[in-house]
Formats: structure tokens, C-alpha cells, sequence
């Protein structure tokens, strides 16, 4: 059975008109290694740990400007919301179809609250805490492309022409600010839509995105703002000692103008001094070294990287389960192609190899999990090819084989076929990302042996599971 909402009723749990307190007892385990009559043992002590939880309940009106607002994902969310907001049904050649946020973690998907007369009930994943409603949420960003976002949603062929009629009359106003582009990072077949741009020094463009962020915040009246990189997908930055691997180092470069300075890495660097929590959709390693230090200083939340929408999302939950099941996974080849404008500048090789990275790392912990099937070191075959076919658009057709060994020297070949538009995937993605990011910014916690409270560690690894290749810090305790 399905309830739409519950109220908790527990000694561990008390409602305030501001907040929810929660007390959680984390059972977890701790080993300890040691010489016992001259050999090594392990010793695993289960223990528990006590955390407190402390939620403001007062949900914010959010903004959410987007890195790439013009960009297919950019448009196709921002349709959406505006199509469930507004209620928008649309004619398609099966049926009059209805707007839903389906393929959102928040928005459409169930959590198991217990039992009923021995049935078993489920509640809406966004009951559990209070949440922005995405119908509510106030759009705006940066493209270095000036086109309208109702140009832009029908340059993205990714919505039914019926829907795109009627999300047109909100859309046409929709003008992203112009962006910090840099023709090193992105593929050249790029440059032709660079006619947004903003011009000067990194110093001044990271003040630039400063201001367009207050601004925005003022003009809208919204009471917090999230940042989201949809933007193209950048080469690597190259990590250089005095340049990039501290936070110092990182300020002194962005004040010498270094050209190795993404611009991913100024518009994180921008909300870091605002505050402002930064996600990156894309592969690149916009969080350098520098960077992480500064939002660590700084208590900002970044997160990323590289949205899990597809094609490496079944990766991860296939992997898993053979892995898990004592399968050896052999051999992994993803092959797709696809004819959007993220894959014409996944074309060249500097941004393909930021994206190859990403959908192939995806496997390593699962791998390294189970030294029963694999030595030390040793792992899959694993391909990742990216195609830019221009005729399919935003429609990817992806084609996956895994081969593994069996018991007594068997193989198994398992082939998948996926075709769908890549930013449907992708944009629902993007809102899970915002809402949870700005949800955990409410979130305070206490262990037991912490005097006070404090927010989660601002590199949020509770993103994870939407991103492909999850940034994590090494400083495993919060200072
Ligand atoms: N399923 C998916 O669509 C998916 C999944 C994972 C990751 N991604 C990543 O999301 C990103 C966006 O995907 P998309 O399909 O919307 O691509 P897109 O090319 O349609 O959109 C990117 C937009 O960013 C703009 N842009 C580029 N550099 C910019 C800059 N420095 N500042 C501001 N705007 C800039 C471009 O003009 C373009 O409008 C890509 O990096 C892609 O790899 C997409
Ligand atoms: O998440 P996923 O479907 O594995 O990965 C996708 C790739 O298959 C696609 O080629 C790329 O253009 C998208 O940006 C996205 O990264």
C-alpha cells in the first residue's frame, strides 16, 4: 500500500516549530590489526555510534542557476518544471501525455515506512524531510550562447513539438548571462556558439560571476541559490605544484591571470566566496586540489562529478550484482553514439578522455571489494567508446557487453541495448542534485564525542550516488 505522507512517532524524534530533532545510532564496526604471539590477526569490534540531527524545517525559496542554462539538459529541465508546474499536457502520436518528474530520486520514487496488517506500506522519498518543491524553484544561469531558452529547447529536439508550443511563451524571456569561456578547455567545434561571453581577467570574470549571482538572488527575491555546471565538458586541468595544488596557490594564480585556470574552476571558485553550493555535471576535475582546500576553509558545499544518468548508471548497479554475486566481470565495453552538441565537442580527444575517465572508474571499488575473484591490481578489460553521430541528436543509442567467468570455467556474455534522449535522463538528475544539495545545507549533526553541532563535511559525498565519479575528501573526520 502507498501513504502520501506519516508523522514519526519515536523517543528518538521531536518535532520544534523550526526544526527536527533526530537521534540515530550508527552501527558500524572497527578493526583493529595486531601482532598476537608473533603473527598478525584482525579483529573486527562492532560499535556503535550515536549522532544527533538537527533539520530546519523552513523550506527556502531556491534559485538554481545553471553553468550552460542554453544547453540541452539546461532547456529540457527547465521545460519540465515549467510543464509540471503549469500542468502542461501535450498531444503525442500515442496519447495525450501528462508532465511527471519521473526518473527523480525525490520526486518519483518510494521509500518502505513498515507494515499494516501484514502489508507492507510505502511513502514518497521527499516525505522524509522537508523539501523544495521543484515546481517552485526559479531558473537563471549562464551559456556563453546567447540563445533564448526557448530557442534553445527546440535547437535540443528533445521535447514534442505540441509541448514545445506551449512552454514557448515562458521560455522566450529566458536569456542566459553571458559565460567565462576559454577555447583550450572545451573542443573548437565550440567556438562557433561563443557569442556570450564575458571579457577580462579570471579576476574579473570570477567577480563577474560574483555579482551576476547577487543580482540574481536580489532580482528574484530568492532565499538561497544553488550553481550547476551543465556546461560543456572540459579537458583535465593539469595539477601544478605552485599553481593549482593549494588554496594559495590557486588565489595568487587566478590574480596572475594563469591561463591553466578552467572556467569551471572560476565559477565554483565564485560560489566558494559567495557561499553558494557548486555542483559539477561533467567529468573534468573542476575541484583542484586548491579549490577543495578553499571550500574546506570556507564550509561551502561543492559536489560532483559527471551525472550518473544512463548508461554508466546500469554499469554500476550490473557490476555490483555480479561482483556481489561472485561473478567475475571480465571484459566491459560501452559503446554509444549520439548526435547532440555534448557530443560534438565529446569529439575531440581532450574532452573525450575527461568523459572515458569518468564512465570507466565507475567499476575500481566494486573490483577491489573481492580479492577472491581478482588479484591485486588486477581488474577488467574495459572500453568506453563515444561516437558523435549528428543524425540521432539527442536520442543516444547505447550497446554494452559484459563477459564474465563462471563456475568451472564458463563464460557469461551479457548485451544491453539503451536508446533514449539523453537529457531526459539527465535533467531529472540535475534536480535531485539542487534539491539534496540545498536539503543538506539544513542539516546539522553531533556524534557522540563532538562537542557541538555542525554541518555535514562540505565536500558532499552524499551526491554520490548521482554522479559517476563521486568526489570524496580525504580528511575523513569533519574539522
Ligand atoms: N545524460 C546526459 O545528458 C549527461 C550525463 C552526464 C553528464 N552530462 C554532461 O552534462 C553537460 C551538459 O550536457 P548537455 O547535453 O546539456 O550539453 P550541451 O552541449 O547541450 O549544453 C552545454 C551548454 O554549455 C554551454 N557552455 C559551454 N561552456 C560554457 C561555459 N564555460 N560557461 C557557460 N556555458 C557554457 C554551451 O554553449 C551549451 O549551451 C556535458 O558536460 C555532459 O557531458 C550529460
Ligand atoms: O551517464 P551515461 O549515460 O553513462 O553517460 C553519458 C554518455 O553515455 C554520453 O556519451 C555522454 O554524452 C553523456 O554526457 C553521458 O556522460
Amino acid at each position: 500500500m502507498f501513504i502520501e505522507k506519516f508523522k514519526v512517532e519515536s523517543p528518538n524524534v521531536k518535532y520544534t516549530e523550526d526544526e527536527i530533532h533526530s537521534v540515530y545510532n550508527y552501527d558500524t564496526t572497527e578493526l583493529v590489526h595486531e601482532n598476537k604471539n608473533g603473527s598478525y590477526q584482525w579483529t573486527v569490534k562492532p560499535k556503535t555510534v550515536q549522532y544527533e540531527f538537527k533539520t530546519d524545517i523552513h523550506v527556502p525559496k531556491l534559485g538554481v542557476m545553471l553553468v550552460g542554462w542554453g544547453g540541452n539538459n539546461g532547456s529540457t529541465l527547465t521545460g519540465g518544471v515549467i510543464a509540471n508546474r503549469e500542468g502542461i499536457s501535450w498531444a503525442t502520436k500515442d496519447k495525450v501525455q501528462q508532465a511527471n518528474y519521473f526518473g527523480s530520486l525525490t520526486q518519483a520514487s518510494s521509500i518502505r515506512v513498515g507494515s499494516f496488517n501484514g502489508e507492507e506500506i510505502y511513502a514518497p522519498f521527499k516525505s522524509l524531510l522537508p523539501m523544495v518543491n521543484p515546481d517552485d524553484i526559479v531558473f537563471g544561469g549562464w551559456d556563453i550562447s546567447d540563445m533564448n531558452l526557448a530557442d534553445a529547447m527546440a535547437r535540443a529536439k528533445v521535447f514534442d513539438i505540441d509541448l514545445q508550443k506551449q512552454l514557448r511563451p515562458y521560455m522566450e524571456s529566458m536569456v542566459p548571462l553571458p559565460g567565462i569561456y576559454d577555447p583550450d578547455f572545451i573542443a573548437a567545434n565550440q567556438g562557433s556558439r561563443a557569442n556570450n561571453v564575458i571579457k577580462g581577467t579570471k579576476k574579473e570574470q570570477v567577480q563577474q560571476i560574483i555579482e551576476d549571482i547577487r543580482e540574481f538572488k536580489e532580482k528574484n527575491k530568492v532565499d538561497k541559490v544553488v550553481v550547476l555546471w551543465t556546461a560543456n565538458t572540459e579537458r583535465y586541468s593539469n595539477i601544478v605544484v605552485g599553481l593549482n595544488d593549494t588554496m594559495e596557490n590557486l588565489l595568487a594564480a587566478v590574480e596572475k591571470d594563469e591561463s591553466e585556470i578552467s572556467p569551471s574552476t572560476l565559477y565554483a571558485l565564485a560560489c566558494i566566496y559567495e557561499n553558494i553550493p557548486f555542483i559539477n555535471g561533467s567529468p573534468q576535475n573542476t575541484f583542484v586540489p586548491g579549490l577543495v582546500d578553499l571550500a574546506i576553509k570556507r564550509n561551502s558545499l561543492i559536489g560532483g562529478d559527471d551525472f550518473k544518468s544512463g548508461q554508466t548508471k546500469m554499469k554500476s548497479v550490473l557490476v555490483d550484482f555480479l561482483v556481489g554475486a561472485g561473478i567475475k566481470p571480465t571484459s566491459i565495453v560501452s559503446y554509444n553514439h549520439l548526435g547532440n552538441n555534448d557530443g560534438m565537442n565529446l569529439s575531440a580527444p581532450q574532452t573525450f578522455r575527461s568523459k572515458e575517465i569518468s564512465k570507466s572508474n565507475v567499476v575500481d571499488d566494486m573490483v577491489s571489494s573481492n580479492g577472491i575473484l581478482y588479484e591485486p591490481g588486477e581488474h577488467p578489460d574495459h572500453v568506453v567508446v563515444i561516437k558523435y553521430v549528428p543524425y540521432v541528436g539527442d536520442s543516444k543509442r547505447a550497446m554494452d557487453e559484459y563477459t564474465s567467468e563462471i563456475f568451472m570455467g564458463g563464460k557469461n556474455t551479457i548485451v544491453l541495448h539503451n536508446t533514449c534522449e539523453d537529457s531526459l535522463l539527465a535533467a531529472p538528475i540535475i534536480l535531485d542534485l539542487v534539491l539534496l544539495a540545498e536539503l543538506s545545507t539544513r542539516i546539522q549533526l553531533k556524534g557522540e564525542a563532538e562537542g557541538k553541532f555542525h554541518s555535514f563535511h562540505p565536500v558532499a559525498t552524499i551526491l554520490s550516488y548521482l554522479t559517476k565519479a563521486p568526489l570524496v575528501s580525504s580528511t575523513l573526520l569533519y574539522q
